[in-house]
């Protein structure tokens, strides 16, 4: 329902990025956009809700072009979420919820019962509903982030481009608010675009990937298929710090000093490879290369070169450490 034709983005003659040919978002898919900083993640979602013209190339909706959407059209279609703290002083939570029906009530702003509802009920599926007697000044960031969300929902758009969002949040309320639009976009059928910072959490989650890696690129796929395509570490890899395919994270690039041979593959070993790779030994595939051998005698027991044996992970970079 949203098709990105020939796009290029930017500004007058700065061009941050080509797309495909065609590019289409369907109802109901979570899309999360990540690139670092600069490269052009918010353009992008200013162009597609057709607050910016685009170099190159056009943006419809349900075959109209966004920029030819008024004010009021437009609102009823897209919703827009910024990271920005709104300067809305002590307005109460419910009335900024329903501002979101604005699009609905006419000229005179008269709310209906109708509109009271469906803005309760945005709330409520952002889990705020124990919010709607606060004012919006006195929330914390993760509560008006929730606010800011339920406001955009109760404009029911058919799409939602959420700019960073996530940025001061913890990881347990980046993961809830992740959760919460993943399933608004699945049941209610809005298409979702997402700009994060949030790789890890991106990969877990999106249905796809739009990756902005520098030099005007842009990169559409699975997350599996841009991982394995090597373009998260064109995009992010730096001299200390890379994309691990194997474990899907980023992983400190420290020159390996020593090499280590690590049977198992339980959670408690995983583990240990973490600390071993984090205190700069490298993990090799090849026993007699190793200058250590580690094998695992029960669950969080290791036995380091066949005799000593360590109950705990600090234990054993203590022996291998004294070794
Ligand atoms: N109005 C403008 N005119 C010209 N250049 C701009 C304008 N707004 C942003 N830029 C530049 O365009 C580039 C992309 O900016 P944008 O905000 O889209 O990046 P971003 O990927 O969202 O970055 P961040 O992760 O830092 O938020 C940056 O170099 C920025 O300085």
């Amino acid at each position: 329902m949203l098709i990105l034709d020939e796009l290029q983005i930017g500004y007058g003659r700065k061009l941050l990025a080509t797309l495909p040919p065609r590019v289409r978002v369907e109802a109901g898919e979570f899309v999360c956009l990540l690139g670092r900083n600069g490269q052009g993640k918010s353009t992008l979602l200013r162009t597609l809700g057709g607050f910016l013209a685009p170099i190159a190339g056009e943006v419809t909706l349900h075959d109209s072009p966004v920029r030819s959407l008024r004010g009021v059209e437009r609102a009823r279609r897209i919703a827009v979420v910024l990271t920005e703290r709104p300067q809305v002083g002590a307005l109460g939570v419910t009335d900024l919820v329903e501002m979101g029906r604005q699009p609905y009530t006419g000229w005179a702003g008269v709310l209906t019962e109708k509109d009271r509802r469906i803005a309760a009920t945005a709330l409520e599926q952002v889990g705020g509903a124990h919010l709607a007697a606060r004012t919006v000044d006195s929330l914390s960031d993760g509560e008006r982030q929730r606010v800011m969300i339920a406001r955009a929902l109760a404009q029911q758009p058919d799409v939602m481009l959420l700019d960073e969002i996530t940025a001061f949040l913890d990881l347990p309320s980046r993961v809830t608010i992740i959760d919460t639009l993943r399933r608004i976009a699945a049941e209610q059928g809005v298409a979702i675009i997402l700009s994060s910072h949030d790789l890890e959490l991106s990969l877990q989650t999106a249905d796809r990937l739009w990756l902005l890696p520098g030099e005007g690129r842009f990169i559409d796929g699975t997350p599996e298929d841009v991982a394995l395509s090597g373009a998260i570490g064109t995009a992010f890899d730096q001299e200390n710090l890379m994309f691990s395919l194997d474990s899907g994270r980023f992983e400190s690039s420290m020159a390996a000093h020593r090499s280590v041979y690590l049977e198992g593959d339980d959670v408690a070993t995983l583990w240990l490879a973490r600390a071993l790779r984090r205190r700069g030994y490298g993990l090799s595939t090849q026993p007699a290369e190793a200058a250590h051998r580690i094998t695992p005698v029960s669950s969080g027991r290791w036995r380091i070169d066949g005799a000593r044996e360590a109950g705990t992970i600090a234990k054993a970079l203590d022996l291998l450490a004294t070794h």
